[in-house]
């Protein structure tokens, strides 16, 4: 048979196997609603009951009825292609490797999940080790349709006469094909090197490093979805989650894992970590370093504990007709008295109102003395601990603190520079005041690392009394509980761009995970944080003491063709240490393009570079730029109405990627921060096919 008869004959087979596999679904679809149909009968008859019976049968029914919906949510999870993979060993046995295991009526396996132990052999066998393996073949679909199969032999000389081999290459394939607005889930294609970080134990600490396009971010979320799977009763309850640098970047990503079907996993970026707040705004790098270095931590401490800018100067208090005084200088050292405790204000107002009361007996005794009468302590103290004046003035004196509350009282000058005493130069107090005083652009993402700190700081505001709600009705949909405000318990944390946050930032990730195993992402070459040593140290106090600790290191780039490779690595020569730079695999042929442009045409050549780029290539063209000139240039390109079209500051570009890319004014990438060149290195890695860069002034590149 000629070369694509055979190929659609075989597309034919597993296509028949794909078309069984979709009926099953159907089938097992229909029990599970059978199944949730009967717990609710179970729960309606349980009323008739007496109490003991009814106990039991509702437990019976949540019990149905929970499963029912786990299993109903698996099994509608929009799966791109449920089966992608088929293997064939020397017994001529056959196992299908899909995203989901499913199993026939008679319990033999249809498809085997691809977590599980028995389909590891089709990420790790390899044609030096077989693991028994004789075909491999990658199974390609859209939808219940399969379009396409290719194979790898890994045991030449067992192979059957009647075996058919098609393709050349599923990887290259994969790498070669367009991309889209999401991240798309690389289970078909996971090489041997990403199988075993996907499936190293869970325990610990688990870090991942490698050059940009290794598949660190894929390799992350894939392990996410597998220590699920196998863990799923020790990391199931809790949760998983994972972290990015941006929303642009979680929503890049979120795809990834509901297409495996797992939907237990919480992507925050880390502007969003803290619940409540969506902040996308990156402060300038000056002020960014500022914000993120542990030194600011002790600044926000004293500022807590200053008085507050609306407390009183004085307490005069009457008591038995007589006038009891504190001046300022008094009330400070009681303040001051109830900080040295070490409790967080919010916890320590009622200790403060005893210490106010205490000195308010100690000048009323002076008193007594100095007339020579004697009064009752414990009766004056309750009397004034009584008084609503006393507590009016206690709301004001020592209110409750918000964490919000604290960095708007350092857009004072005069105080922060009190607070930031030996800690904080001039220039930087005044960088920060002036920050914290324009509040008409919300928070930016270091910010939310402050917030988090001062949460911590200021303590828990007392709970109002609310009416008790009584549950009478069960929640008829059975999923899972929502989760309390501020959840920190989560079971597994992945960090993403790891090589970027703060030593601040650490510190809220860290309280994330205090009772977490850890997969840790990063590439040191792209770092854009100007302190490595201060960032690894919070890192470590993150992790607390965790026993195991296994590093992995990626060395292929699966993105970028080699040809833009070769100019981004030029880039960052003299930064980067021998070995820590990947190889690209990929050869296009197509060489990226850098067109010297004067810097009043690069509006026009910005819109001709992208135009050709869009007629270019089928995915997404992205346009990057620094931070500071993206509305300049989103406004170059507000008449090019395409929806594949995206503007990006380079900071915003980490983890993302598109067909094709238009750098815009490379040098300006370089100056706009400490750590330019690497910004710049991660820019010219965003693109899988083609690279113009525009660029008015030539020193980006270094000389040959
Ligand atoms: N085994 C694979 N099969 C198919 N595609 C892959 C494979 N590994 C990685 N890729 C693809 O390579 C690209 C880069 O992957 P990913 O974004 O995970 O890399 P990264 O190391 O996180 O990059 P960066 O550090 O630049 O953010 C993605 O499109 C990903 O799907």
């Amino acid at each position: 048979m000629s070369e694509p008869r055979v190929r659609r004959a075989e597309i034919a087979i597993e296509q028949a196997h794909v078309d069984r596999v979709y009926t099953r679904l159907d089938e097992l679809r229909v029990q599970a609603e059978a199944m949730r149909t009967k717990g609710y009968e179970i729960g309606q008859g349980a009323q008739r009951e007496a109490i003991f019976e009814q106990a039991s049968m509702l437990f019976e029914r949540d019990m149905m009825v929970y499963h029912a919906n786990q299993t109903l949510q698996t099994l509608d999870a929009e799966y791109e292609g449920l089966v992608f993979g088929r293997l064939d060993d020397r017994e001529g046995e056959r196992t299908y490797v899909g995203r989901l295991g499913i199993r026939d009526a008679e319990f033999d396996n249809l498809v085997t999940d691809w977590r599980a132990p028995a389909a590891a052999a089709f990420y790790q066998a390899t044609a030096e080790e077989p693991m028994d393996v004789v075909r491999r073949r990658v199974i390609r679909c859209s939808g219940q349709n399969v379009l396409d199969v290719d194979d790898d032999v890994l045991i030449a000389d067992a192979v059957p006469e009647d075996m058919a081999i098609v393709g050349e290459g599923a990887l290259m394939a994969a790498l070669g094909r367009s991309r889209g607005e999401k991240m798309r889930d690389i289970v078909a294609t996971i090489q041997k090197e990403q199988d075993e970080v996907i499936r190293a134990p869970w325990r610990g600490v688990t870090e991942i490093t490698g050059g940009p396009g290794t598949g660190k971010t894929a390799v992350a979320l894939h392990r996410a979805a597998y220590l699920l799977y196998r863990y799923r009763r020790q990391l199931g309850g809790a949760g998983v989650l994972v972290i990015g640098p941006s929303g642009v970047f979680t929503s890049y990503i979120s795809r990834v894992l509901p297409s495996m079907g797992e939907t237990n996993v919480e992507l925050r970026a880390l502007g969003e970590v803290l619940d409540g707040l969506e902040a996308t705004r990156q402060d300038p790098a000056p002020l960014a370093a500022v914000k993120g270095s542990l030194r600011i931590r002790k600044v926000l401490l004293r500022a807590l504990r200053d008085t507050p800018p609306e407390a009183p100067e004085e307490m005069r208090i009457v008591y038995r007709g007589e006038v009891l005084k504190l001046n300022a200088r008094e009330l400070e050292k009681v303040r001051r008295k109830a900080h040295t405790q070490g409790a967080p204000p919010n916890r320590q107002r009622i200790r403060a109102a005893e210490m106010l009361l205490d000195a308010l007996a100690a000048k009323a005794e002076q008193h007594a003395k100095d007339d020579g009468r004697q009064i009752d302590r414990a009766e004056l103290i309750t009397d004034l601990g009584e008084r609503i004046d006393f507590h009016r003035f206690l709301v004001v004196w020592w209110p409750v603190l918000y964490p919000a509350q604290i960095l708007k009282w350092l857009a004072d000058e005069k105080r922060l520079a009190a607070a930031a005493k030996g800690i904080l130069n001039r220039q930087e107090i005044s960088m920060l005041a002036a920050d914290f005083a324009d509040r008409s652009r919300g928070w930016s993402i270091a910010d939310v690392a402050l917030l988090d700190e001062l949460r911590v700081l200021v303590g828990p505001p007392p709970k109002r009394k609310r009416r008790q709600v009584v549950e009478v009705e069960p929640e008829r949909s059975g999923g899972a509980p929502t989760r309390p405000e501020h959840y920190d318990e989560y079971s597994h944390v992945v960090v993403d761009e790891s090589q970027d946050l703060s030593p601040m930032q650490w510190r809220m990730v860290g309280r994330r995970g205090k009772y977490a195993s850890w997969t840790v992402v990063g590439d040191p070459v792209q770092s854009s944080w100007p302190d490595p040593a201060e960032a690894a140290s919070a890192r470590d106090q993150a992790f607390g003491v965790k026993t195991a600790r296994r590093r992995f290191t990626l060395r292929t780039n699966y993105r970028n063709s080699a040809e833009i490779f070769d100019l981004a690595a030029k880039v960052v020569a003299g930064h980067a240490e021998s070995g820590e730079l990947p190889v690209a695999v990929r050869r296009t042929g197509v060489e990226p393009e850098v067109r010297p442009v004067e810097a009043a045409g690069l509006a026009a050549a910005t819109q001709a570079a992208v135009k050709e780029l869009l007629g270019a290539v089928e995915g997404t063209v992205g346009v990057i730029t620094a931070m500071d000139r993206v509305p300049e240039v989103a406004g170059w390109l507000s008449g090019q109405a395409d929806e594949r079209l995206k503007v990006v500051g380079s900071l915003d570009s980490k983890g993302l990627e598109y067909d094709a890319v238009v750098l815009v004014e490379p040098n300006d990438l370089i100056t706009e921060s400490t750590t330019g060149r690497r910004v710049l290195y991660v820019a010219l890695t965003r693109a899988t096919q083609q690279l113009i860069v525009l660029a008015s002034n030539p020193d980006w590149i270094p000389a040959a």
